[in-house]
């Protein structure tokens, strides 16, 4: 097989442009987090192709063009492709200043063999040996992961960096030892041939790969956002359905049945009428939290309506039951005052069931709930009742 290796330094320039102009132009159809990092995505690929376009012209050019911008425009690529990971990660965008330091101190070693020594191999082993601190770094980073740890996408980035670093070091290496390269000789060369395929895959690989993790990030970002109350962090309603349903699904093939609580802030619209709809939306975290407190792990909690909240408890019976429901009563009714001044007690009223029958789904409980926490209203609120009692 033969290749040629002008036309693979030239295919990686359209590759990386490519993906750059493509990183632009979708970047602001996205939320803010992934939109940011697809635009240093498509600035590490604009960086790139440039970089990649001004060695594949290095007969055409001047020697500084090719030389020192295109191999500091190539270090600049992958600095900014860290920065995009850090961003995808959610990162602050911290170590932006560091990237330019080095970058700047890479453009200043380049220069330096450039003017004061015309030595291809010294070259070759600064480009080589300067890049590998910006892509142990990427490594670093995507061995850390993101917010919710490393994605297996994250693990093939990994491989792909590592080997590109291990190209470039064994590129270092073996023009130390021996390397007698002319200029006429550089495409020519199989260690630069092997490093220039290397790069290209490189750059191809990691736009396909970064592109999937963005995927991923985005549709956990979208599955969060439809099942997450804004306010209170929590289920929202249709998410919380669907969970109880399917753990009641299976409790009726174990036996070991749940059961749910519903809760309702008492005159809730007098809170807001008085202290003011923030002051609401405070009490209204504030009773999460204690609500959230007073459960148990494998317990969940979604807003049913406004101050209205649901909770089911797996393989719970109805005296267990009956004691979280004490349990969260008390807990509200003992929370600080979220506004000092105006605040009155914070109350609430409980609605408890469990499965009169095996049969008994989703709906027949949520009503058998709603009846009993209707009864604790009734029974004059900042109470606990037990469904059918
Ligand atoms: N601050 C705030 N208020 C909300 C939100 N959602 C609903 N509300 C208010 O919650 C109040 C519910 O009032 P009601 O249904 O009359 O119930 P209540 O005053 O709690 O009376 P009882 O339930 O009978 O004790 C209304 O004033 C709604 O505007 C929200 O997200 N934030």
């Amino acid at each position: 097989m033969h290749l040629d290796i002008p036309s693979v330094m030239f295919l990686s320039a359209v590759s990386c442009l490519s993906i750059a102009v493509a990183m632009f132009v979708v970047a602001g159809h996205y939320p803010v987090g992934v939109s940011q990092a697809m635009r240093r995505w498509g600035e590490a690929s604009a960086a790139l192709a440039l970089g990649a376009a001004f060695i594949f012209f290095r007969t055409s050019v001047p020697d500084f063009l090719s030389v020192v911008l295109g191999n500091t425009l190539i270090v600049t690529g992958f600095g900014l492709a860290y920065l995009a990971i850090r961003s995808l990660h959610g990162r602050p965008a911290t170590h932006d200043r560091w990237v330019l330091v080095w970058v700047l101190l890479c453009f200043a070693l380049y220069g330096g063999t450039f003017v004061s020594d015309d030595d291809i191999n010294l070259r070759i082993v600064l480009v080589s040996v300067l890049k590998l601190p910006v892509l142990l770094m990427i490594v670093r980073e995507l061995w850390a992961g993101g917010g919710n740890g490393r994605r297996p996408i994250e693990g093939l980035l990994i491989v792909v960096y590592l080997a590109y670093a291990l190209v470039s070091g064994v590129r270092a290496v073996d023009t130390m030892s021996g390397g007698d390269l002319s200029h006429s000789s550089f495409f020519g060369d199989p260690m630069q041939q092997f490093s220039i395929i290397a790069f290209f895959l490189t750059v191809s690989v990691s736009s396909l790969f970064f592109m999937l993790a963005l995927g991923e990030v985005l549709t956990a970002e979208l599955y969060q956002r439809a099942t997450t109350d804004a306010l209170t962090g929590i289920y929202n309603r249709h998410a919380f359905e669907e969970l109880a349903s399917r753990e009641i699904a299976r409790s009726q093939r174990t036996g070991r049945y749940p059961s749910m609580l519903m809760v309702d802030i008492d005159h809730f619209k007098r809170i807001n009428d008085r202290c003011g709809h923030a002051t609401g939306d405070a009490v209204l975290c504030a009773v999460v939290g204690a609500i959230q407190g007073a459960l148990r792990q494998q317990d969940f909690v979604g807003r049913w309506g406004g101050e209205e909240f649901c909770i089911l408890l797996p393989e719970t019976g109805r005296l267990d039951a009956l004691m979280v429901a004490e349990r969260l009563r008390t807990s509200v009714m003992e929370l600080p005052a979220v506004d000092a001044s105006k605040m009155e007690t914070v109350t609430v009223s409980i609605g408890v069931t469990c499965p009169y029958d095996r049969d008994s789904g989703f709906s027949a409980m949520l009503a058998a709930a709603d009846e009993a926490l209707y009864k604790a209203k009734f029974g004059g609120r900042n109470r606990v009742v037990m469904a059918g009692v």
